[in-house]
């Protein structure tokens, strides 16, 4: 398996990407309040575009090069394969005929033959180069044009999808057929976005349509298995299937199919779903004695040390 080493070049790119995420962690443990975090944060328009050029970079300079030697470590590679199996090589019907239900499946209609498709997060729109696809990439800081401005958290969900020049100004539910979450959720510095994000993906989907989540991880696949654990049992709380995993060398690759439309959350049920979208770097601020989750999980030590502290690509 080829070792990637980084170039001096690549680690100032990936240290400019984990400041961010570390910096925003530190504002939500300091304040407690997402909302106020993330309003300053999506105003610190400088911030936003340095780490949007560094990303684009740090991917198609460096990480790129990995994918081309050696094709099966690349999340962009794993999920069109899927995606290609799925929705063209039969995994549609293999999943119908698992279920072992009587449900009735609408008939699953792809325009044109094409898969349509949701990269939230996109910066540089890597899934832009299939013909197959038909991409909409969103970002709250596109590193390139082809990408839409978006604040995923916030954009008004509802009948149709609005376009305006470089922004979105709505989002249409029950509308594609997948949606990714590339290196998404852990940008967020709380577990309450992160299921915001996935609740938003399961209105978004048609039935049986496919969120596919990638999160990096360099170590061994057991070393967070109880963190993928909780998050396959939060997403099934609200009918979105976990059907795929694998372990890449550098990040979890899962895929998820919506199989029920309607979920009707108590607040309760919402606080409790949440807390099981949790990243081990959420717990590991010694200042978060207050942070009343922390009672909700239990790490060993040597959990968290072998957690998610290694952002992989961005660390090796
Ligand atoms: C680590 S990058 C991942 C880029 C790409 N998906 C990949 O796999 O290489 C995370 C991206 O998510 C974007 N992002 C973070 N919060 C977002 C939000 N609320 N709405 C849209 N994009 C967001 C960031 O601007 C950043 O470009």
């Amino acid at each position: 398996m080829p070792i990637l080493i980084m170039s001096n070049d690549a680690k100032l790119l990936a240290d400019l990407v984990k400041d961010v995420h570390r910096q925003l962690r530190q504002e939500f443990i300091k304040t407690g309040d997402t909302e106020s975090v993330w309003t300053n944060h999506c105003r610190n328009v400088a911030c936003l575009k340095k780490y949007a050029s560094s990303m684009h970079k740090l991917a198609t300079e460096h990480w790129e090069q990995l994918r081309v030697s050696n094709p099966a470590t690349s999340r962009i590679n794993w999920t069109w394969s899927f995606l290609q199996y799925y929705f063209f090589g039969g995994g549609l019907e293999i999943q119908r005929k698992k279920s072992n239900s009587n449900t009735e499946w609408p008939k699953l209609i792809l325009k044109e033959s094409k898969i349509s498709m949701l990269d939230v997060g996109s910066c540089y729109n890597p899934f832009g180069e299939y013909e197959e696809l038909d991409v909409l990439s969103i970002d709250l800081c596109p590193a390139v044009e082809s990408v839409y401005q978006c604040d995923f958290l916030k954009v008004p969900v509802g009948e149709k999808t609005v376009l305006d020049g470089q922004n979105v100004l709505n989002l249409a539910n029950n509308s594609f057929h997948c949606i990714v979450f590339s290196f998404l959720l852990e940008y967020f510095p709380s577990s309450s976005q992160r299921w915001t994000c996935c609740e938003r993906a399961h209105l978004l989907l048609v039935e049986e349509g496919i969120l596919v989540i990638i999160t990096p991880d360099s170590k061994a696949a057991h070393s967070n298995s109880k963190v993928m654990k909780s998050w396959r049992e939060g997403l099934s709380a609200i009918g979105l299937k976990r059907i795929k995993y694998d372990k890449l060398q550098h990040a979890h690759c899962m895929a998820f199919r919506k199989v029920s439309m309607d979920t009707v959350l108590t607040f309760e049920d919402r606080e409790l779903l949440s807390s099981k979208m949790y990243i081990p770097q959420d717990f590991h601020n010694p200042v978060d004695s207050n942070n009343e989750s922390k009672a909700d999980v239990k790490f060993t030590e040597g959990e968290v040390a072998e957690g998610f502290t290694h952002l992989p690509m961005f660390d090796e």
